[in-house]
């Protein structure tokens, strides 16, 4: 808990029909029960509350037309009804209150004086103090995707969050798209970027990512980076982007928030949030595919998605749908991965620790103290000059993933990668070989309990900055020679099942799942770009110590 530092004011205040001693200072908003009698009681407890002022989202003055309107909640009525006609003053106070699992939702507390200059003090200190907090948006960029989930994102945006934006006095443009990358396209040509704090998107992770497409590609046009070139070091966007879930999976919100909640998000814009994000370009014999900043998966993810996509009429289900039968399926897919180990940085994927909040690797780019200077003067392209860092893996994978982040979502609230940071410069490559369906269960089975996805003797998971995947019908002569025996082995039984279709063969290619678009090419080179991006959120909070919730105000 905050301490209050200097106090800008103090006065006796009403909440409802009780007296309280309400002090302000520039970190905190307190107000606590007077005590009528010195004696103590046992039962009752004393009521404080207390809220930091980067948490308040606005206050008003309830005026006569808020009055005879009669607010939702009727609290202004009451406290006329009881103050009879000879009125006092009241002001409101709108602030964040934490639920249960990372929900956050808009609270109020109506202070009610008997003096209209103290009460006009008092909302104009308060706004005073929220001025000062420079890094709140008040112009914002909408962008919302009436298609995406249950094709409820123009109704959750004007219900639950274009009223709180109103209520902070965001102003916002607002664009309904009308055709897939009509956002990316709109920020990359027309959008006048100048005019706006940041971006929000309404919609899932396809949405975010033309979100993302838009905004990165902009920044590196301005500044003449070429961006078919894998080694080029990218410039991070200026905006930050805020994600209103309305999505089918919504894992960049869950997993950088910690709940799937439009109104936690819009609190989290409101507020002025700001949490780095890494993201991977992935690129095909030097020419720009995609970003992603979550999962990147070939092989099952892979095919779920493909599969997923010609059922959108399911809606989010469509997945649980895909899963069972692509798990049925137990597609394994041969290639070949080469990855650069990330070197001198804090943590391995094997860690018990989390990224939250305020987490202090990422803070540090994930760089060990003593690595830190060296990494100023290291020039990022030699990474992909050092070939002697570069380790190789060939075989038979059910899945390969590239999780940039955990990944948490709901479907697996750890992640596929639960010790994953959000912004250390480094993405956590996942590969599952060929096993039994048995085994890949335990595996998938795994991502939804408290056991480790990874301590099986197929799985193995390395921490990297950089890596490559050619599938193994892409590989070069002399790599194809070593499998020449296992080869002519296939070729028998590949006739056989040209003959017999429904034995289950399992195809040679399967595509990649980039933040859940299919990317067009399987051949490709990965590389991370620490924190190129800023989202309005703060990282998953852990929850409050026992003693803040038990006594608010002992500070
Ligand atoms: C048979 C038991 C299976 C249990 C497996 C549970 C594992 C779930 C892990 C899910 C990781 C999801 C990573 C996120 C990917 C999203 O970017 C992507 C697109 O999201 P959106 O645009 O919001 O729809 N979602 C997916 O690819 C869905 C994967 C679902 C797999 C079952
Ligand atoms: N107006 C639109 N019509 C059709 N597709 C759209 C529209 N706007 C965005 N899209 C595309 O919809 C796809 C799914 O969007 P997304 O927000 O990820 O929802 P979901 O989570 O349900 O997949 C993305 O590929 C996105 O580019
Ligand atoms: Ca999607």
């Amino acid at each position: 808990m905050e301490r209050p530092g200097r106090l800008l004011l103090v006065s006796e205040l009403r909440v409802r029909n009780a007296a309280y001693n309400v002090s302000l200072s520039r970190s905190l908003l307190t107000w606590k029960r007077r005590v009528s009698s010195p004696v103590y009681h046992p039962f009752r407890p004393s009521v404080c509350h207390s809220v930091s002022v980067s948490e308040i989202i606005s206050v008003r003055e309830e005026d006569e037309e808020n009055s005879s309107r009669g607010r939702d909640d009727g609290s202004w009525k009451k406290i006329k009804e009881r103050e009879g006609k000879n009125c006092r003053q009241a002001f409101t106070v709108m602030y964040v209150e934490r639920c249960r699992q990372h929900r956050w939702r808009c609270a109020e507390v109506t202070f009610t004086c008997s003096d209209v200059a103290l009460c006009q003090r008092w909302v104009s200190s308060i706004r005073e103090q929220l001025v000062t907090i420079t890094s709140r948006p008040k112009h914002l960029l909408v962008y919302i995707n009436p298609y995406g989930g249950k094709r409820q994102g123009k109704r959750i945006y004007e219900q639950k969050v274009a009223p709180l934006f109103a209520q902070a006095g965001i102003s916002t443009d607002v664009i309904v798209t009308e055709y897939a990358n009509h956002a990316r396209d709109h920020l990359r040509t027309e959008a006048e970027l100048k005019n706006f704090d940041g971006v929000v998107c309404v919609g899932g992770d396809g949405m975010f990512s033309e979100i993302i497409h838009g905004l990165i590609w902009r920044t590196q046009i301005d500044d003449g980076v070429d961006t078919n070139c894998p080694d080029e070091t990218l410039l991070p966007c200026s905006l930050r982007i805020g994600i209103i879930p309305a999505g089918s999976t919504d894992c960049i919100c869950f997993a950088t928030v910690g709940t799937n909640d439009p109104v936690t998000s819009a609190l989290h814009i409101i507020v002025g949030d700001s949490q780095p994000i890494d993201v991977c370009s992935v690129h095909h014999n030097n020419t720009f595919l995609r970003y992603s900043v979550s999962l990147l998966g070939y092989g099952f993810y892979g095919d779920v998605l493909t599969d997923s996509e010609r059922k959108r009429w399911m809606g989010p289900a469509r997945y649980d749908f895909s899963g069972v039968k692509m798990f049925l399926t137990h597609h394994y897919y041969e290639g070949t991965v080469s990855y650069l180990p990330a070197r001198g940085i804090v943590g391995t994927p094997r860690d018990a620790t989390r990224c939250r909040s305020g987490c202090v690797v990422c803070q540090h780019n994930g760089q060990l103290y003593s690595e830190r200077d060296e990494q100023n003067e290291m020039d990022e392209a030699s990474d992909s000059e050092n070939d002697s860092e570069w380790r190789t893996v060939r075989g038979k994978f059910l899945a390969i993933n590239a999780a940039s982040m955990s990944c948490a979502c709901p479907r697996s609230p750890k992640g596929l990668s639960p010790a994953a940071h959000l912004a250390n410069g480094t993405t956590d490559l996942i590969l599952v070989r060929k096993c039994s369906r048995f085994d890949f269960l335990r595996h998938l089975l795994r991502h939804t309990s408290k056991d480790d996805q990874f301590d099986l003797t197929f799985v193995e998971v390395h921490r990297v900055r950089r890596f490559r995947f050619t599938p193994r019908h892409c590989q070069s002569d002399s790599d194809l020679e070593l499998d020449l025996q296992e080869s002519s082995k296939r070729q028998i039984f590949s006739q056989i099942c040209r003959d017999h279709p429904a034995c289950g063969c399992t195809p040679t290619y399967s595509s990649w799942n980039c933040d859940g678009e299919i990317l067009t090419h399987t051949a490709i080179d990965v590389r991370v770009h620490c924190q190129l991006i800023k989202l309005f959120a703060r990282g998953i909070e852990e929850p409050a110590v026992f003693e803040d919730v038990a006594n608010p105000c002992a500070i």
